[in-house]
């Protein structure tokens, strides 16, 4: 990614200086610094308050105080400056999907939301990394995918939300805790759903996908079936998926099957953003100490096997199933929570690694097919 042009009113030397500085300070999630990054957008001096214009290309918007005072501390060392005006705007770029599926209308990345089998958290995972993406700051909107057990309109308290078209050819999302909301529940019965073979489900997936009306969004997120079938090889096939959230739990079996999601991904030239270990720990309300009933350490393994980071992990508490049960998810049931603040640095993480995919590497990978 080609850094922005800074509009740098600045006299030279202060200039000069200010760059130095700006330069050091490193953007803990692209790991770029802050001029490289293309994060500094503009300089400029009011007598002795410098003005500096920022735009991040993920959202952050929790960390941008502590930024901001990290920068004061670093810019205040120049004797031309003693006081520091931040303005910061959040700009996320759209990263090309790499396959022939078209973009949909409004929709600058799609996130999917996937693993390897039921039961894991998906939902619960994915709900959070969109609420989280939206507390940081972004817009952001779910579809829910998972034929084979909506949960989201429960989810986010939308269960009798009736999608109507006002135009005869797309369909109004829901809107809950500020984002907007689709899902296959809201359309038809789940039995109907479960019956409905694997061309046939991705099929009306995509039309759902594609018919409804989302307003601009920074990021949709994609609650996937679980598995790695039909339905989900002919989804990512057909859908513009920029990356793939992996989620699973640290038993055997289950990073066996989130081996499975990301060699699906890989198949069809999605990049798998990172592994999410959900129910990883439990925190013993008695003593407090850290139990693993899972055993510990697969999704960490899992994510060095395939060269792909861990995003987190995330515990087995009783309070995400309360709140996500009861259309009140954490991140917005107890936004200033640390388990909020879990969810929040997967996002971050996320979408950053969402950024970084679009800077060209430098190296030329040859596939040979032998
Ligand atoms: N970290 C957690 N701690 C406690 N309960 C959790 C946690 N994550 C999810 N749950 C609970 O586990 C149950 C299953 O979660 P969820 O529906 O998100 O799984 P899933 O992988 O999407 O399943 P499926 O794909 O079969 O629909 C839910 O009741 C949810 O509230």
């Amino acid at each position: 990614m080609s850094p922005n042009p800074i509009q740098n009113q600045l006299p030279e030397a202060l200039s000069g200086q200010v760059l130095e500085i700006l330069a050091q300070q490193i953007d803990p999630y692209l790991e770029q610094n802050l001029v490289e990054a293309g994060i500094v957008r503009s300089l400029d001096i009011d007598g002795r308050c410098l003005k500096l214009g920022l735009a991040y290309p993920y959202p952050c918007q929790s960390k941008y105080r502590q930024r901001v005072m990290g920068l004061t501390n670093a810019l205040a060392k120049l004797e031309a400056i003693e006081e520091v005006e931040c303005e910061i705007d959040l700009q996320v770029p759209a990263i090309t999907a790499a396959g022939q599926a078209p973009q949909v209308k409004g929709v600058k990345n799609i996130i999917a939301v996937s693993s390897g089998k039921g039961g894991v958290g998906k939902s619960t995972t994915a709900i959070n990394l969109a609420l989280a993406l939206a507390a940081e700051g972004a817009r952001v909107g779910v579809l829910d995918a998972d034929i084979h057990g909506p949960s989201v309109p429960i989810m986010l308290g939308v269960k009798e939300f009736q999608p109507v078209s006002t135009d005869g050819k797309t369909m109004e999302p829901a809107f809950a805790h500020g984002l907007a909301a689709m899902s296959i529940g809201f359309m038809v019965s789940e039995d109907q759903a479960t019956v409905w073979r694997g061309p046939m489900a991705a099929g009306a997936l995509v039309q759902l996908l594609n018919e409804t009306n989302w307003p601009d969004l920074d990021y949709l997120v994609i609650d996937m079936p679980p598995g790695t079938g039909d339905i989900q090889l002919t989804l990512s096939q057909q859908v513009p998926v920029a990356g793939a959230v992996v989620v699973t739990t640290p038993q055997d079996i289950a990073t066996a099957d989130a081996r499975k999601g990301i060699t699906m991904f890989n198949k069809v030239n999605i990049p798998v953003l990172g592994i999410v270990e959900n129910m990883s720990y439990h925190i013993c309300s008695q003593c407090g100490s850290k139990e693993h009933p899972f055993g510990s350490g697969g999704g960490q393994a899992t994510a060095e096997r395939y060269n792909v980071p861990l995003l987190g992990d995330l515990p087995l508490n009783v309070a995400i199933r309360e709140a996500v049960d009861s259309g009140n998810p954490t991140v917005v049931a107890d936004p200033e929570g640390e388990l909020a603040s879990q969810y929040k640095s997967i996002a971050r993480k996320t979408a950053a690694a969402l950024v970084t995919l679009s800077e060209p590497s430098g190296l030329e990978i040859e596939i040979c097919e032998e």
